[in-house]
């Protein structure tokens, strides 16, 4: 094939957008005769990866706004999804369409290096030049690493002062006005099918997932797959993807120039909603649909020209997307270790309750657990189902579940409260939850937030925790929030609505709602039932301050010897949480 006529195929992945897209507009640079805008429908996403039916549905919104766009700008062009994994797909695809290059964006998450290595070996061995360039950070990610002396980035500081050594962040570009043709479609070989013997997402599926039928979809034109093929429950969301929608969000937040310029991120309001006090931005910076570096310096403008004092990083909007680098740079310092405590140098080791099992080969967690404690296991699930009892938590557990989304210092509380301040579960329990419910799940930043709120990594005032009663009366003194979320405490008046069990039980009768048992009821005869606080928090908030305190003085690290062999066990017989519940941890050899 001559190179003065590239055939090339665009592989979108982590950037559902046309604006601020380095690697498209090299991919046009290349002033190719054909581009294939493609999709590869990755099993290991369909069946590997936790992944709720609210994320599935933003995903496809995503994909079918950015289609509709690319036939905007060429009715001959859209988003060519092909269902197979592009491990396998790619050498046969490169054949039958004569590929010269192939272009994509980088990724750095753990799965993506390794399956993009290999793609990449493919097409050398096939003739086919490829191009990779960075756009889902501010920073490339493996730059700011070696900028921070070849270690994770583990602060903001460090983020800041490996970023200047870098230099300025990119200006975004602006999208392509124009898209070469598509060559022809036809795909004359055998799709391999992935094998389904694992389904991590059998939880939000309701019908037999059906979305591998055929290469190019059930009616052989590439369409982006549908809920029903995909087998899932309707999403219950409110929150709708999609490159369009993202930018005028955007726009939005920026025309208001007192909002963007003095934004700071720990005096927005986790109670607030319809309209949330942050951006809501998340969704639409994880898939793609919004460039980070748009959005970056759409703010820095309006930060520029504004003549009052304007707030800065890190609590400022553009300070929140430097956060973002920072666990984007941790993650691809330390690839697959930095999911899990177990073998990861920059995470302290906690004994927590329900720990991960680890494949004893690969030494990474298997997406089981441990049950070493039966109380642990129930609140672990109560918090899950949003029936713990304190108001301020399940309202967020319910918000979490049916929306996808919740404000950061409600995150913040409900991490807290699963981990070092109230049911020393360990966070990987939480941030599994996170991962399948979240819109917005991004493995570094959930990954990391968990980390910091249990003080495993990048925090360690862990005797600071957050009161499900105290801290949401500081926000919401009428509990607006918990009455939207638990609305069987609607009625209830604002002096109870944090502690509902302190009402008299004439009150509870008179406001229409028991409380009572542990959330498995929801009614009795003509009354609603709320279920009865879980624990006393004070007494296990102390508890944990206690473990934690004596975890720190034990001082060990996920990579330490004894953490790999098991004999941390030994360290910990006078734990807190051990003194407490008798609790001697899972049995001799279970942990390698
Ligand atoms: C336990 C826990 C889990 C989390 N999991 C995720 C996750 O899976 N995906 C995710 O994007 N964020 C996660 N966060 C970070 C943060 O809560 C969300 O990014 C934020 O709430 C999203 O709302 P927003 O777009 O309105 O944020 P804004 O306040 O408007 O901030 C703008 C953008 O900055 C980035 N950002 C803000 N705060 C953080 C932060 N602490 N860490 C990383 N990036 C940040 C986000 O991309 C966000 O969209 C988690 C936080 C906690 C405490």
């Amino acid at each position: 094939m001559p190179t003065s006529s590239p055939r090339v195929i665009y592989w979108f992945r982590t950037d559902l957008r046309l604006h601020d897209s380095p690697a498209l507009i090299h991919a046009l640079s290349l002033s190719p005769s054909i581009l294939y805008p493609i999709w590869t429908w990755d099993p290991y996403y369909v069946y590997h990866s936790r992944i709720g039916s609210n994320r599935w549905k933003f995903l496809l919104d995503c994909q079918n706004n950015l289609s509709a766009s690319l036939t905007a700008l060429n009715p001959k062009s859209k988003l060519f999804v092909i269902r197979e994994a592009p491990q396998t797909l790619f050498p046969k695809l490169f054949k039958a369409w004569g590929i010269t290059h192939l272009v994509f964006e980088k990724d750095t998450d753990a799965y993506a290096r390794e399956r993009d290595g290999r793609v990449i070996e493919l097409a050398r061995e096939a003739g086919v030049e490829v191009i990779v360039k960075p756009g889902r950070t501010l920073y490339d990610s493996d730059e700011l690493v070696k900028e921070n002396k070849g270690k994770p980035t583990m602060s903001i500081n460090q983020v800041q002062a490996a970023g200047a050594k870098i230099g300025d962040i990119p200006r975004p570009l602006l999208a392509p006005k124009s898209l070469p043709d598509p060559g022809e479609t036809d795909l004359d070989f055998k799709q391999e099918r992935p094998n389904r013997d694992h389904d991590a997402n059998s939880n939000p599926r309701k019908e037999i997932e059906n979305t591998y039928s055929a290469l190019a979809g059930p009616n052989g034109d590439f369409a982006v797959p549908t809920v029903a093929e995909l087998g899932i429950q309707e999403a219950s969301t409110p929150h709708r993807g999609g490159e369009t929608i993202a930018l005028k969000i955007l726009d939005e937040i920026v025309a208001d120039s007192d909002y963007t310029a003095t934004f700071e991120k720990p005096k927005t309001a986790p109670t607030a909603f319809e309209p949330q006090a942050t951006t809501l931005l998340s969704p639409h910076l994880h898939f793609g649909s919004l460039s980070c570096r748009e959005f970056y310096w759409r703010v820095q403008g309006v930060v520029d020209k504004y003549k009052g004092k304007a707030s800065q990083p890190p609590t400022s909007l553009t300070g929140q997307l430097l956060f973002r680098d920072m666990y984007f740079g941790a993650q691809a310092s330390l690839n697959y270790s930095f999911r899990q405590t177990y073998n990861n140098s920059q995470c302290r080791f906690i004994p927590w309750h329900l720990p991960s099992e680890i494949d004893s080969k690969s030494g990474l967690i298997t997406g089981k657990y441990h049950i070493d404690n039966q109380e642990a296991l129930e609140w672990f699930t109560r918090w899950r189902e949003g029936r713990t009892g304190f108001p301020w938590i399940d309202a967020l557990m319910r918000q979490l579940k049916q929306e996808g989304w919740i404000h950061h210092l409600g995150r913040h509380a409900v991490a807290c409260f699963l981990t070092r301040g109230g049911c020393y579960v360990d966070w990987e329990r939480g941030a599994e939850v996170f991962e399948e419910w979240l819109i917005d799940h991004e493995a570094a930043c959930n990954i990391g937030n968990w980390q910091w709120l249990s003080c495993t990594a990048f925090y360690s005032q862990f005797y600071r925790c957050y009161s499900p009663i105290a801290f949401p009366q500081k926000w919401d003194k009428e509990g607006k929030f918990v009455r939207r979320y638990c609305p069987e405490l609607a009625t209830f008046d604002a002096k109870y609505i944090y502690e509902p069990w302190k009402a008299p039980i004439a009150d509870q009768k008179s406001w229409g709602c028991l409380i009572k048992g542990d959330g498995e009821q929801n009614e009795e005869g003509k009354f609603m039932v709320y279920p009865n606080p879980m624990f006393d928090f004070p007494e296990r908030r102390d508890i944990c301050i206690r473990a934690m305190k004596n975890a720190y003085s034990v001082g060990l690290y996920g990579d330490d010897p004894r953490v790999v062999d098991g004999s941390w066990r030994k360290l910990f017989n006078n734990a807190a949480e051990d003194l407490t519940e008798g609790n001697d941890g899972p049995p001799e050899g279970e942990w390698s």
